[in-house]
């Protein structure tokens, strides 16, 4: 493993170890795959039965394979279920915290229903993309004590052979230049694929929708150094993408998560019922047409404040 001199984020390749290697460095570790996912019937089934035949029938590498069902309305939860996953609705998971939207929400969720004191990450909805991605972010995690959460990166291509990546290049590049230069490294900040220990994830505050990524690695950065975060050339990855009105949501999200961390803002963070009025513009037939959006904002106070600790079996009172 190598460290860019820029950033001192530590950059691997998947293939740095190999997949004997990685099974036997995981020890005694547990290791939980989780993908989130809103109606990706078209791609979750591959997702989970390649992953599965791969790192868990063929290998021990996976001890856990869940989809946490994030409101799907098609058939993600039954296609899932065939491939060989264990499935959740998001919001059947710990009924008693409630339910939000959101793909950073179904992910705090897994918390509630995974094991793995490993938890690897991987979206749903993955169209070029190989299962070595699983054991390529395990790689620094198994390797290093001292790393707690790993990023994937990846060659993105986008539609039309213009490259993918466009709220990473328009919104988060620049925030982390201006806020967070020693962040400046990762080469996909918000990359869906990335694995990290769990007492470190259950210890964060996490955003219910999309700036989760962001917020991980920010907070992560903050509470116990770069020199916790590594990051993992998988190769090359390419998704399903969103139009653009929809990634100004995204957008909105991950810059309210961003100001809700800055020094004396506490505007957001950890707050409950936060919507921001986002409007847009389409074009109509007189002009320009507004499109109101509201757009949750919320944030999810660390799980680890609603699971029993070793010296306190009672549940703690939602404040959910
Ligand atoms: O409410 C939601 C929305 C999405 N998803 C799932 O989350 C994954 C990624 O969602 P997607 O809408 O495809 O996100 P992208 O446009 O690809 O956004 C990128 O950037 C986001 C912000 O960092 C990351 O969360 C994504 O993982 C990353 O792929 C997919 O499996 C979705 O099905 C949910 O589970 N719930
Ligand atoms: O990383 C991003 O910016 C989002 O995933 C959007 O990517 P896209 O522009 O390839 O859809």
């Amino acid at each position: 493993m190598t460290s860019s001199s820029q950033s001192h984020i530590a950059t691997a390749r998947w293939d740095d170890w190999s997949l004997a290697e990685l099974v036997e460095a995981k020890g005694e570790h547990r290791v939980s795959l989780v993908v989130p996912a809103r109606n990706e019937e078209g791609t979750v089934g591959e997702v989970v039965a390649r992953t599965r035949e791969a790192l868990m029938e063929t290998v021990a590498l996976v001890d856990e394979l869940v989809v946490i069902d994030s409101d799907s309305t098609d058939t993600t939860f039954a296609v899932a279920t065939d491939a060989g996953a264990s499935v959740h609705r998001s919001r059947e998971v710990r009924p008693d915290l409630g339910s939000h939207p959101g793909k950073g929400e179904a992910m705090w969720k897994s918390l509630f229903v995974t094991t793995g004191d490993l938890i690897v990450f991987m979206d749903a909805d993955l169209l070029d993309w190989d299962t070595h991605f699983v054991p390529g972010l395990l790689g620094p995690l198994l390797t290093r004590p001292q790393v707690s959460l790993v990023k994937g990166f990846y060659e993105r291509p986008g539609a039309d052979g213009l490259q993918g990546g466009r709220v990473t290049e328009l919104v988060a590049r620049p925030w982390l230049a201006l806020r967070h230069p020693e962040l400046a490294g990762l080469v996909q900040p918000l990359a869906g694929e990335w694995a990290v220990r769990r007492s470190l994830f259950e210890s964060l505050s996490v955003p219910t929708g999309y700036a989760v990524e962001l917020a991980a690695l920010v907070d992560t950065a903050r509470l116990h150094g770069i020199e916790a975060i590594a990051q993992v050339d998988l190769g090359l990855r390419s998704h399903h993408q969103q139009p653009l009105l929809d990634l100004g949501a995204m957008a909105t999200q991950i810059l309210a998560a961003m100001l809700a961390r800055e020094p004396g803002d506490e505007s957001s963070a950890g707050s409950l019922g936060a919507e921001v009025a986002l409007r847009q513009f389409r074009p109509g037939e007189g002009g320009a047409e507004p499109l109101e959006r509201g757009v949750p904002t919320l944030e999810r106070p660390p799980a680890r404040l609603f699971t029993p600790g070793p010296a306190d079996s009672a549940p703690h009172e939602p404040t959910a």
